[in-house]
């Protein structure tokens, strides 16, 4: 048993020790009511019993059902464009295969409304069994008597890959009979899909009531000790970069951020909200006008934080949202008429670079611009290279969002950082410190 030291201070010269046993401290971790949110959910999801846990004894011959996001791009000929989420996802399954167990995979592909053949996962079984090096046998359904005879015909060692499990509307109403029909095909349940843990879904939560032990993949665990930890202990100083479309689906994230960095930089298309409330003409860039007032208030609130919130100083303009725009650059305060701000500029790269130079652990959401244009790509190039750079001299770096994941992929630099979320919006939740239901419902370690 794992058993904890505690020390208590009682307030005079003498101190109390008890040995506790994990699952006790976390029991009295939960009740401590003055314990900040962010600093319970740290605990609580760095916690979660773990498949590593789990020898041969407990998986040869087992049916492990395994929940995976595989909800990777395909182009219109059903080619895989990026197969960045299956092999992430190797790791569990190549664990489990290595110790015996019978491995039934599911996941969801794009959001059908019922049964949608454009999103069926059988265009990504050769590249499964390509990684996992057997034939992973595909079903045509995920719950249902055939489904369960093809599961008890899995050796031991193989791979079943369940047909899209939001085919079922069931699935995302986390309906209680339509995951314990998910549970009775298994004897344990693994959760190992990061990008969807921020959704209460019948087989990424509903199913962990059914099924024990329902234990944390090793993605799942390398991304919340990623992300967790640079949250709750980052080696400082602790810089955030923040960029993408829309000042308001990034609000949490920025007042959480300011919580906790030393150094905030604000780039992409949200910056034109902050300048305008500033007063600076922004001509027809990006602005959510009911917003204005958010914005400043979060300026103000840095200061008060004694954040160092930076604005790029000056931006790559267009004279139409194009490719092969005309375009120019100005200080950021002064944007013509007719003209929209789309990149940040040299001079606000280079003032972005010095601000990385000191810090120890920098984290990054969103693009610095339209860098799906060329033009107006350097920006977001720029930080992407920054971080590799940083990342190579022990900087902690980590990248979450789809669309900034994406550009360091385009640059080929993701290898060189420290960690790449495969959860968008799963990450931007921990981030501002919500709970994931898909990571609560586990185990206890
Ligand atoms: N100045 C800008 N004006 C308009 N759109 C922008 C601007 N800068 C970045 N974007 C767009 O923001 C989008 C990404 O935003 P977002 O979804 O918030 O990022 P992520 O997926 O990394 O979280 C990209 O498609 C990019 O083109
Ligand atoms: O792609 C995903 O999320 P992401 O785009 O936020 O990374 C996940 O597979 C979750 O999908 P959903 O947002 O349809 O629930």
């Amino acid at each position: 048993m794992d058993l904890l030291r505690l020390t208590v201070n009682n307030g005079g010269n003498t101190s109390c020790h008890w040995r506790l046993t994990t699952s006790a401290v976390l029991q009295w971790i939960k009740s401590v009511e003055h314990l900040c949110n962010r600093c319970l959910l740290g605990f609580v999801m760095a916690t979660k019993r773990s498949v590593g846990d789990l020898k041969e004894a407990d998986l040869k011959g087992k049916k492990v059902f395994v929940r995976v996001d595989l909800n990777v791009p395909l182009d219109d000929n059903f080619n895989i464009t990026d197969d960045t989420r299956i092999r992430a996802a190797v790791p569990t399954i190549k664990y489990l295969m290595g110790h015996a167990a019978k491995v039934i995979l599911s996941s969801h592909l794009g959001r059908p409304k019922g049964v949608t053949p454009k999103y069926s996962l059988k265009p990504l079984v050769r590249r499964l069994s390509e990684l996992l090096g057997v034939e992973v046998k595909m079903a045509n359904d995920c719950i249902g008597e055939e489904v369960g005879k093809m599961v008890a015909e899995i050796p031991e060692g193989g791979v079943l890959l369940l047909e899209n499990v939001r085919f079922y509307k069931e699935e995302e109403k986390n309906e209680p009979e339509f995951a314990k029909k998910l549970a009775s095909l298994a004897d344990l349940y693994v959760n190992d899909a990061f990008g969807t843990a921020h959704r209460a879904h019948a087989s990424t939560e509903g199913v962990a009531k059914y099924l024990k032990p329902s234990v944390a993949g090793f993605l799942m665990q390398k991304e919340l000790d990623y992300l967790v930890g640079a949250m709750s202990n980052p080696k400082r100083p602790f810089a955030a970069i923040v960029g993408g479309a829309k000042v308001s689906s990034k609000i949490g994230v920025i007042e959480s951020l300011l919580e906790k960095v030393n150094v905030l930089l604000l780039g992409g298309g949200m910056i034109f909200t902050f300048y305008k409330a500033q007063g600076h003409s922004v001509g027809s860039s990006l602005v959510e006008g009911d917003k204005l007032d958010l914005a400043t208030s979060l300026l103000e609130k840095a200061k008060s934080k004694g954040v160092s919130l930076i604005l790029p100083s000056d931006v790559v303009i267009a004279d139409k949202f194009a490719a092969d725009a005309n375009s120019k650059i100005v200080p950021a305060s002064g944007i013509p008429d007719g003209w929209m701000g789309l990149d940040i500029g040299p001079d606000s790269i280079k003032a972005f670079g010095e601000a990385l130079n000191a810090t120890k652990t920098v984290i990054w959401n969103g693009p610095m611009g339209v860098f799906e244009f060329d033009k107006f790509a350097a920006g977001t190039e720029a930080i992407a290279k920054k971080l590799a750079d940083l990342s190579g001299k022990g900087v902690t770096t980590i990248i979450g969002g789809g669309d900034s994941v994406a550009a360091v992929e385009k640059v080929g630099l993701a290898d060189k950082m420290s960690h790449i979320s495969t959860g968008g919006g799963a990450s931007l939740e921990l981030l501002e410190g919500k709970p994931l239901p898909g990571v609560l419902a586990l185990d206890d370690a």
